[in-house]
């Protein structure tokens, strides 16, 4: 596929690609299912109507297109609705997960200069402490709550007729917060003509999507990886989504795969790897399943192993961030080489290079690299020209990680460049866990740094110097860790903490990171 195939028509609204599925009558869009075994569905046609009528009442409540609207809703089909209204009318969405806190939603509300927020109803308390609560458009979703639109109530006072706003493929459409290193979160400007892009990329090769599927792509609403594959990859394909509204479970997984005879999966490594360690594995048969697909850290071979010696299916990698789309990867009719990310995707110009800026021969290593000209990569950091400029070397968009390539291009991952920790899929930045723990009474001083672990890839890892008087015991490490959780977010927190007498320096007194780093095997 050439660069050129990527790039929309010049108006483009990336709902279009919905709504072409709902002029078929009956066509399946979504199955959803919960913990309690309750059971829903929709078919594209009622899907798209149910938006319609969101997007008339966002629009009656004085919502109007190029605003951004913060969207804080789980897996339940109003996420979808939700969505596809705002994309519909031209707003901008901003994906927000239940963990974030109110810090971070603070954040992302100024930042983000957001008009209008559209939440789950018991997560609405998250936002009464924002400063510019009283300015906000409000909206509940899955109940009422006082003080906020009841949008399921509100909805049938409109029409479920809906013109598509008349949006240029540069026109921004969802604006993704993501942690960085150090500072605050960085808002990835991404646009109708990336979704067009991301779609062409991922959902035909890597996802393999074919007519009639039934699709599992287990990411949650908020992240960008919901986004691209149970949002956009599964709607855009046509295919009918499964939604499961429940705490992973292994067991709950390889049944309900089996019971809803699932064609494409889509999840973490964490998650494929607590798959493969289920007893009896051979009582699952997953007949159906033809594709499954690995993202957000890498997968190691015993799971590739284990899922093509089970179930005949070999489970490929694929890679890319929140700034991009799927990058490298193994395509469905691509040769499998273990440990390798695959290769650069179609259309995509991706190159590993050097401090110069200048594309390296095979075996060397250097910086995983996206050329500026990429349709499916970010138009920039929101407001933030100084972090958009440092993400660039010449021509090209730096994209943290390093890898090598063979002699017939396939990526080898090697670590990353910055201190950033990927865990089970989650990007954490080290020093905002720091700040949260240095605020903790007990606290003298602290690093976090990546610690290797077996399922989750790798965990973040605190070593603690305690103030006079307090004691390391297993009741402080369980306090520190609730308290990160609340000060930060739940899924940032460490889940390991060594408590130490003093931390390593340098004469100057910079903490050695690279000395906590080689203790926990890992190495850049
Ligand atoms: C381009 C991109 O890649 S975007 C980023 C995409 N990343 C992802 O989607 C992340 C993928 N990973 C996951 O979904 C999970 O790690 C899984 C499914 C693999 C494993 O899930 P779990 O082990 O159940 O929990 P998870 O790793 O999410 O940890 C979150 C923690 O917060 C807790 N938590 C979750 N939600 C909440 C909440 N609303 N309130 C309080 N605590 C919460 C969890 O209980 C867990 O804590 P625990 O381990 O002490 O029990």
């Amino acid at each position: 596929m050439q660069r050129e195939e990527l790039i929309a028509p010049e108006r483009y609204n990336v709902v279009s690609e919905i709504e072409n599925y709902a002029k078929q009558k009956g066509r399946k869009a979504l199955l959803w299912l919960n913990e309690q075994g309750e059971q829903k569905e929709v078919t594209y046609d009622q899907l798209m109507k149910n938006a319609n009528k969101i997007g008339n009442a966002f629009l009656a409540q004085g919502l109007k297109q190029g605003d951004k609207v913060l969207v804080m809703i789980p897996r339940i089909i109003e996420a979808y609705q939700v969505y596809l209204a705002a994309l519909k009318i031209g707003l901008v969405v901003i994906p927000s997960s239940e963990m974030l806190r109110t810090k971070d939603l603070q954040y992302r509300i100024s930042h983000g200069e957001v008009s209008g927020v559209i939440s789950y109803y018991p997560y609405t308390d998250q936002f009464l402490s924002v400063n510019e609560y009283d300015r906000l458009i409000t909206f509940s979703v899955g109940g009422s709550k006082e003080g906020w639109m009841d949008l399921d109530a509100l909805m049938d006072d409109y029409s479920e007729e809906l013109p598509l706003a008349d949006t240029s493929r540069e026109d921004m459409a969802f604006l993704s917060y993501t942690s960085g290193t150090t500072g605050n979160p960085k808002g990835v400007v991404h646009s109708h003509g990336w979704g067009y892009a991301h779609l062409k990329t991922a959902a035909d090769k890597w996802l393999a999507i074919q007519d009639g599927d039934t699709v599992w792509a287990t990411a949650g609403p908020g992240w960008q990886k919901w986004i691209w594959s149970p949002f956009l990859s599964v709607l855009g394909k046509g295919a009918q989504g499964l939604v499961y509204q429940g705490k992973f479970n292994p067991k709950r997984y390889l049944t309900l795969m089996d019971a809803h005879d699932v064609n494409v999966l889509c999840c973490t490594p964490t998650e494929y790897r607590l798959m493969a360690k289920v007893d009896n594995l051979s009582e699952y048969k997953l007949e159906g399943l033809h594709s499954a697909v690995s993202a957000g850290e890498p997968l190691n071979r015993e799971v590739i192993d284990t899922f093509k010696n089970h179930f005949n299916v070999t489970v490929r990698d694929g890679y890319g961030q929140t700034e991009n789309t799927l990058l490298v990867g193994i395509m469905k009719d691509m040769e499998v080489r273990p440990g390798s990310m695959g290769r650069p995707t179609p259309g995509n110009q991706v190159e590993i290079i050097d401090e110069m800026g200048t594309p390296v021969g095979p075996g060397e290593v250097g910086d995983i690299a996206v050329h500026l000209d990429t349709p499916a990569l970010f138009k920039e950091y929101y407001k933030d020209s100084e972090r958009t400029k440092m993400s660039r070397r010449g021509n090209y968009y730096i994209t943290g990680d390093q890898a090598k390539k063979d002699e017939d291009g396939y990526f080898w991952f090697e670590g990353r460049s910055d201190d950033i920790i990927i865990s089970s899929g989650y990007t954490i930045g080290p020093f905002e866990v720091e700040d949260a723990l240095v605020k903790h009474e007990s606290v003298q001083e602290c690093a976090v740094v990546a610690s290797p672990d077996e399922v989750r890839g790798t965990v973040v890892k605190a070593y603690v110097v305690l103030q006079s008087g307090f004691e390391g015991d297993n009741g402080l490490v369980e306090e520190l860790q609730s308290y990160v959780k609340e000060l930060t977010a739940p899924y940032k927190y460490p889940r390991k903490i060594e408590f130490i007498q003093e931390l390593p320096k340098t004469t100057s007194g910079k903490i050695r990171r690279v000395e906590l780093r080689q203790k926990e095997n890992v190495t850049k």
